[in-house]
């Protein structure tokens, strides 16, 4: 079974705002409240290319029953732990302003609640798939996914991992199958602003070094680079399309290079996936079905090269 754990879910406020202008009211012109939060997200779109998941995570109060209640329509399976105090936040997106986002800080998760997860995460056993994605709620250290991954050490899971600073470098040393981070992320753990395809091959290969197996570097419009554990590089460019809504894109991508390997255990078909889920995301209102992915797929895979040209990021 493949689990995904989002400790800080979301409703997803997505407005579109023309003309959006700081320190006046602005109108929006179309909204959307949508679940989200990177393990759901990815656990969506699993479901969408027909790969059988449980998400896992901690929700509260009326906000986080409606997440509770959105991916119960879709036929997700979930074993969410209800928290006793505070919400589950509510992220606003400006579609308008790309990039432009206010991610709230999440409600507290008492030792508790933790140890709850830990005893749901013991039942996992040889062959499964974990994947710990986003960020966690303020109240908690940033070793705590490293903890977990401590505790599963001796069982042979397909660990994923996507997420920032710390909480990604802490994992590094249990040797995940696969971390995405974007271009931005992995500049702000070197403390540097990546700008060319050679400083992202190098940065990867650093994260390597660090015990990573497969870093897998998302570079929005400008497609993606995948470090194989083999040490082999293989680009994309990004499909042409008109940009609708990038929320949930990288974890489109997660999800469509984890249906990719699934499905072949090859690693330039789950590359492939998984740049045409992030596009195919990226190109419509919503997280994308699997009638758009495999028809992205279809153009995707033709773009798909080995080592990289250095140009610079867009
Ligand atoms: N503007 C875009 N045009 C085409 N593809 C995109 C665009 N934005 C995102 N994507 C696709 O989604 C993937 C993940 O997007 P990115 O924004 O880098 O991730 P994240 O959401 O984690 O920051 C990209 O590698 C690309 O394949
Ligand atoms: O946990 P974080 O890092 O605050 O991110 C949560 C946000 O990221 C999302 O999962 C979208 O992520 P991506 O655009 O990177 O795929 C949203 O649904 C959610 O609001």
């Amino acid at each position: 079974m493949i689990y995904t754990v989002t400790f800080n879910p979301s409703l997803d406020y997505i407005v579109s705002v023309p003309d959006f202008t700081l320190g006046l009211t602005n109108r929006t012109s179309h909204e959307m409240i949508l679940p989200g939060g990177k393990g759901i997200n990815v656990s969506m779109v699993l479901k969408n290319l027909g790969v059988d998941n449980t998400a896992l995570g901690f929700i509260a109060g009326f906000t986080g029953e409606k997440v509770r209640q959105e991916l119960e329509k879709l036929g997700i399976k979930n074993a969410f732990i209800q928290l006793d105090d505070g919400f589950t936040r509510i992220n606003v997106k400006l579609a308008s302003t790309e990039g432009t986002e206010i991610n709230g800080i999440g409600p507290t998760i008492s030792k508790s609640h933790q140890e709850k997860l830990l005893q749901q995460l013991d039942t996992l056993k040889k062959g499964d798939a974990l994947i710990l994605a986003g960020s966690i709620p303020q109240s908690l250290d940033d070793d705590i996914y490293s903890n977990i991954l401590e505790r599963l050490k001796e069982k042979d899971i397909t660990i994923v991992v996507d997420a920032t600073k710390e909480l990604l470098v802490k994992v590094l040393k249990y040797h995940p199958f696969l971390v995405k981070p974007n271009v931005f992320e992995l500049g702000e753990i070197f403390d540097t602003e990546i700008k060319t395809k050679a400083e992202i091959a190098h940065y990867a290969k650093e994260l390597q070094k660090l015990g990573a197996r497969n870093v897998l570097v998302s570079m929005a419009g400008d497609g993606a680079l995948l470090l194989e554990e083999t040490g082999a590089i293989l680009t994309a460019k990004a499909p042409e399309g008109t940009l609708v809504n990038s929320v949930g894109s990288g974890d489109s991508m997660v999800a469509g290079f984890l249906s990719g390997w699934f499905k072949k255990k090859d690693l330039r078909h789950a590359f492939s996936m998984g740049v045409a889920a992030g596009s195919a995301s990226a190109f419509s209102q919503y997280l994308a079905t699997e009638e758009e992915i495999l028809a992205m797929n279809e153009i995707v895979k033709g773009k798909v090269e080995e080592g990289y040209e250095n140009s610079r990021l867009n």
